[in-house]
């Protein structure tokens, strides 16, 4: 059965899922830091507003300044698509201090509030027709408090799929840990994308893996993955074979390659058949 997907648009990565990632997903984008989380969860929202999706930003880490900032170093201008209402950034970051977030549309005060946050984000939805959604990060939400992680992601999950939205949750984790974000998160979200960065014979290795996602065939193996001044870009027909002392590439079988290849084409033409029939209808379970 062809479900309906998403197309990331980014180099390699909708190859490795096999075509996209499955409408109204909730993915969690996890990794250690300088990673290239942030950038995956921009560089998903750019492709989308160039094919005429609205898209939404939540800041929690980073000023909105900032985060217009480093759009604009992958030459990615969302500042069009923010006048034409297409694109909203939610600071979530400054908490409503200082006189820069007196000049934002879309405020959070109390981070410690998610229902302020989903009132927002749904307004903010509403407004801009998004398709598209990335927080970043989604793990600021409850460092303090690891007990209401699970909670929170459900809560925001329910707004995101009932909305017609697809969403990268970013997940901060430390350097060597082995989890995604937490056994609450983990298990409740739909798709999990781990990016990694290894250090072998004193060299950093960048690599990306799709953990799970539900709904699709997914790559099992580490593709190596690097950031250029473009953004990211996955090389899905090779894997990235690490050891304790040696990284090595290797090319895919053909027949694997095929298989996504022919996944992606359909995925292509499955898009082009079906048009979102969805405005932003309210179809949310309360
Ligand atoms: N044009 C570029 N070419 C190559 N690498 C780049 C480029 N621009 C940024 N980077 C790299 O991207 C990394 C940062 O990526 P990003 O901000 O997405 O990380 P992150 O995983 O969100 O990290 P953190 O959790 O620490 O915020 C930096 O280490 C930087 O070196």
């Amino acid at each position: 059965m062809t479900i309906p997907r998403v197309r990331s648009y980014i180099p390699g990565l909708d190859e490795v899922l096999y075509g996209g990632v499955p409408e109204r997903s909730v993915v969690l984008i996890s990794g250690g830091p300088g990673t290239g989380k942030s950038i995956l969860g921009k560089q998903f929202l750019f492709n989308g507003l160039t094919r005429g999706e609205g898209a939404v930003f939540v800041t929690l880490e980073e000023h909105p300044v900032a985060v217009r900032r480093s759009f604009r170093h992958f030459n990615w201008d969302v500042s069009k698509f923010e006048r034409e209402g297409k694109f909203a950034i939610i600071d979530a970051f400054t908490t409503g201090i200082g006189s820069a977030s007196q000049r934002e549309r879309y405020v959070v005060k109390d981070i410690d509030n998610v229902h302020e946050l989903i009132d927002v984000l749904r307004q903010a939805i509403k407004d801009t027709g998004a398709r598209r959604i990335t927080v970043d990060s989604v793990s600021t939400l409850y460092l303090t408090k690891p007990s209401i992680a699970r909670s929170t992601v459900m809560l925001l999950k329910r707004v995101i799929a009932g909305l017609g939205t697809t969403a990268f949750f970013i997940s901060q984790v430390s350097v060597g840990e082995r989890g995604f974000g937490g056994p609450g998160v983990e298990h409740a979200v739909d798709g999990i994308i781990r990016l990694d960065l290894d250090e072998v014979d004193g060299k950093l290795y960048r690599s990306l893996i799709v953990w799970k996602m539900r709904d699709t065939k997914i790559s099992m193996v580490r593709h190596p993955m690097d950031i250029t001044d473009e953004g990211i870009v996955v090389h899905w027909d090779k894997y990235l074979k690490l050891t304790a002392t040696s990284a090595e590439t290797q090319p895919l079988s053909k027949e694997e390659v095929e298989e996504m290849r022919r996944a992606v084409e359909e995925a292509e033409k499955a898009s082009k058949e079906v048009k979102p029939t969805r405005g932003v209808e309210e179809e949310e379970e309360d």
